[in-house]
């Protein structure tokens, strides 16, 4: 039951599997604020949009971030004046870089645009060459989802299905296509070695419940969703054999930035005796950062936790806090799995064998 890729750049593929669309003129964003009650998109003419929707998490996820960021460095030459066009594309990049501070995909994927619009010549030659790097990431960044799905496997040696479990999303929505973790549990299932998948609601903005939900049943992918809470009851159950997250930010050492929750799953899974695998693009490790506790951790209104769809749960005035993210250290991690090559033991080697 091998199921075909579906191209992200085909307008014709189902919106399922695509999240975010380049039209030349516009990128479009399917809006996952409004997942799953509606499939909204929006359609972005410049970098300030983009950098909204980043900030309003209408697009979210490191690498759908990093791929958005880039289109609307190319949107800001389009629009720019044929004067200033340069210092223009420059302000872009830095309201872009503003948008959210913890994945790293968004300023590796700026640095990318920067250094193509250091060798532009002209405005026009901007707007072709920034768009072309910015359909490079996407593509490359789809690309590195499905090498991870395969080294995954591989690294995993399963000779029967088994059940994982996963939190936040990670999937079509969150990268260029297919996704980190999530293309692990596609693939998973695609090669009949899935029994199930649990996924985690993730409060406080439900990323679990809203989007990765909707994507498995979308594919008619076995999936239970939990309560954040029930994760440890699952795993003491032994059903589940590997929980696989995605990453927002690997440091040197192997350290992994994650969504909230992440690091207390890791405890829960070395407590159970349960494997815990990182699956993340090369493009979300940040060799210049030596280690997890400096890694910058985004803290949202407090209204994310006091409300559930606007809805109060909480007294207006109580005090909250808020990081969205979490770090996960290395030696809670047995596998790192990046489009270049899986890393064993992260605590031991950190990332530089991988990436030097
Ligand atoms: C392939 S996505 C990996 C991570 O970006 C994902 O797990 C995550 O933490 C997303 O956080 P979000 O706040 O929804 O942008």
């Amino acid at each position: 039951m091998t199921r075909v890729t579906p191209d992200p750049f085909d307008q014709s593929a189902s919106p399922d599997t695509v999240a975010i669309r380049w039209l030349g003129h516009a990128v479009q964003l399917l809006d996952q604020r409004r997942l799953p009650q509606e499939e909204h998109w929006l359609t972005i003419e410049g970098a300030a949009g983009v950098s909204q929707a980043i900030r309003d998490m209408a697009v979210r996820g490191a690498p759908a971030i990093g791929i958005s960021a880039a289109y609307g460095v190319a949107l800001a030459a389009r629009g720019a004046d044929e004067r200033d066009w340069r210092t223009e594309v420059d302000v872009a990049i830095a309201v872009l870089a503003e948008s959210r501070p913890t994945a790293v995909n968004l300023f590796w994927a700026l640095q990318r645009m920067e250094s193509v619009l250091r060798q532009c010549r002209s405005r026009e030659d901007a707007v072709a060459r920034l768009a072309e790097e910015a359909i490079a990431i996407h593509r490359e960044d789809l690309a590195a989802n499905l090498a991870m799905a395969d080294l995954a496997l591989a690294a995993m040696a399963l000779d029967k299905p088994c059940a994982v479990l996963t939190h936040c999303n990670t999937g079509a929505l969150a990268t260029g296509g297919y996704g980190t973790a999530l293309g692990v549990v596609r693939r998973l299932h695609e090669q009949r070695l899935l029994k199930r998948v649990y996924a985690d609601e993730t409060r406080p903005w439900l990323q679990g419940a809203r989007l990765t939900a909707w994507e498995l049943v979308k594919d008619g992918i076995p999936v239970i969703l939990n309560a954040d809470g029930a994760a440890g009851a699952i795993l003491a159950q032994g059903d589940v054999k590997w929980v696989i997250v995605g990453a927002d930010r690997i440091t040197a050492n192997g350290d992994v930035a994650n969504k909230i929750g992440t690091y207390g799953l890791a405890v829960l899974a070395r407590h159970h005796k349960v494997k815990f695998m990182v699956v993340a693009p090369s493009s979300t490790v940040d060799m210049t950062l030596e280690r997890g506790s400096d890694i910058p951790i985004e803290e949202r209104d407090g209204r994310e936790i006091r409300q559930v769809g606007g809805i109060a749960i909480a007294p207006e005035k109580v005090g909250v806090f808020n990081p969205v993210f979490d770090v996960t250290p290395a030696n809670l991690i047995d596998l790192i799995v990046t489009e270049r090559g899986v890393v064993h033991n992260p605590e031991v080697t950190g990332m530089h064998k991988l990436l030097g």
